[in-house]
């Protein structure tokens, strides 16, 4: 018998408390405060990828955008748009000498040296999987870890947990954005037995949201309280403790690199979550002694008007708004453009679907 535990918050008051941990647009702010992130991502046969994911992340409003990708791809990235930085400092088997005898904290470095200037990293969106990339990448999460950068792991970059679980295991300042078939893979290397969305509903069960939850919850266990983002016809985000539903209507076109939005727009939210916590601005919120652990003290700090909100409850609201958000892009673009909707689409939407979910906070100076 699975046990529940997903918030029962309205979309609403869930959507007011995410606008508090959006920066407001404020003359004092210098460039890159409102959001330093870089994809890790773009390599030969994918170069869409890691563009979709950065541009989502600038048009959702980071200041900077950055990929850093395998050689090859860095010229056709840098050609999609001039707003994005992109940098060539992925080797793969085709750049190193003897890739069977690589230096990989050496070939590493360039990307390490850059951590330091960076709020928040989507790692996999078109990495491929070159072996001489992925041991670079892994020591890269290595090492953004131990500085406690927030990270977002997707596509080829969740191959690398499979291939080393260690490297994300109870670390809380992480998101695994898992499809279907990613999920079943995670939860097959952790040796546990949990049914996809997908089984749960074709063996015709009538708590699909629940049965969903709970597996959502189980992996996320096994992961010692990593986040996950199980998306599908309804996203499930659990953190092993707390689960939150996001089921707002998308578009019904299922083409490829629509997880790309989610994985750009969760690299700027980790970015403003980093902002709110080190109190950037005055949120108008009174200091909360306590850190939210439980469900009961994250839904307290949900339905609290003017307390400010712990770590915890901010990374569950910020994978909540993400996946909120490219479900609204996803719906906006079909609207429009029916089934000819593409990957692209969903970027044109991002900063309409922000302003009609989350809208501008309080103080923002968007007219001048
Ligand atoms: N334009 C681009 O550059 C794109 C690049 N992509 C990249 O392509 C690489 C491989 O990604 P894949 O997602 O193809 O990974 P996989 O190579 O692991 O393939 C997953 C397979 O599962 C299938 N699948 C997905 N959702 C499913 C569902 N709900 N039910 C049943 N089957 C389902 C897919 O059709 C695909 O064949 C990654 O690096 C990824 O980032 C994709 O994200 C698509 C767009
Ligand atoms: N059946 C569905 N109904 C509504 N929305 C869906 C459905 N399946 C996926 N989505 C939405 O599409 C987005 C991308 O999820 P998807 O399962 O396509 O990821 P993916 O396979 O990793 O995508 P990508 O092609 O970018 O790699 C998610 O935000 C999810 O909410
Ligand atoms: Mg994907």
């Amino acid at each position: 018998m699975e046990s529940v535990h997903h918030v029962s918050v309205s979309s609403k008051i869930l959507f007011s408390k995410v606008r508090k941990i959006v920066p407001p647009m404020l003359e004092k702010f210098h460039k890159g405060q409102l959001g330093r992130v870089a994809v890790i991502g773009g390599s030969l046969d994918y170069t869409g990828a890691p563009y979709f994911s950065a541009m989502a992340s600038a048009r959702l409003g980071c200041d900077m955008s950055h990929v850093l990708c395998e050689r090859s791809a860095a010229s056709v990235i840098k050609s999609y748009s001039p707003n994005l930085m992109v940098h060539p400092l992925l080797p793969s088997i085709d750049t190193v000498k003897d890739p069977n005898s690589i230096d990989v904290p050496s070939l590493a470095g360039p990307i390490i040296a850059m951590l330091s200037r960076l709020h928040a990293l989507v790692i996999g969106p078109g990495l491929g999987r070159d072996e001489v990339t992925l041991k670079v990448v892994a020591e890269v999460i290595r090492e953004a870890r131990s500085r406690s950068i927030p990270f977002v792991l997707d596509a080829d970059g969740l191959l690398i947990v499979t291939q080393d679980p260690s490297l994300v295991k109870g670390y809380k300042e992480c998101i695994l954005t898992p499809n279907v078939v990613e999920f079943g893979r995670l939860a097959k290397t952790m040796g546990i037995k949990v049914a996809s969305q997908v089984e749960i509903a074709q063996a015709g069960n009538d708590n699909i949201t629940d049965k969903a939850s709970d597996a959502c919850e189980q992996l996320s266990q096994a992961f010692g309280g990593v986040t996950i983002i199980q998306k599908g016809p309804q996203d499930v985000i659990s953190n092993g403790i707390t689960s939150i539903i996001s089921d707002s209507k998308g578009g019904l076109k299922r083409s490829g690199g629509q997880g790309d939005t989610l994985t750009g727009s969760l690299g700027t939210f980790l970015a403003w979550r980093a902002a709110y916590h080190e109190k950037m601005w005055d949120s108008g919120e009174q200091d909360n002694e306590k850190e939210a652990q439980s469900i009961e003290d994250v839904q307290a700090e949900l339905s609290s008007e003017n307390k400010r909100m712990s770590p915890v409850t901010t990374l569950l609201l910020a994978a909540w708004a993400s996946s909120s958000i490219t479900r609204e892009c996803s719906r906006r673009a079909f609207a429009d453009k029916g089934r000819s909707m593409q990957a692209s689409d969903l970027t044109d939407e991002v900063h309409g679907a922000f302003l009609r979910l989350i809208g501008e906070p309080e103080g923002s100076k968007t007219h001048l």
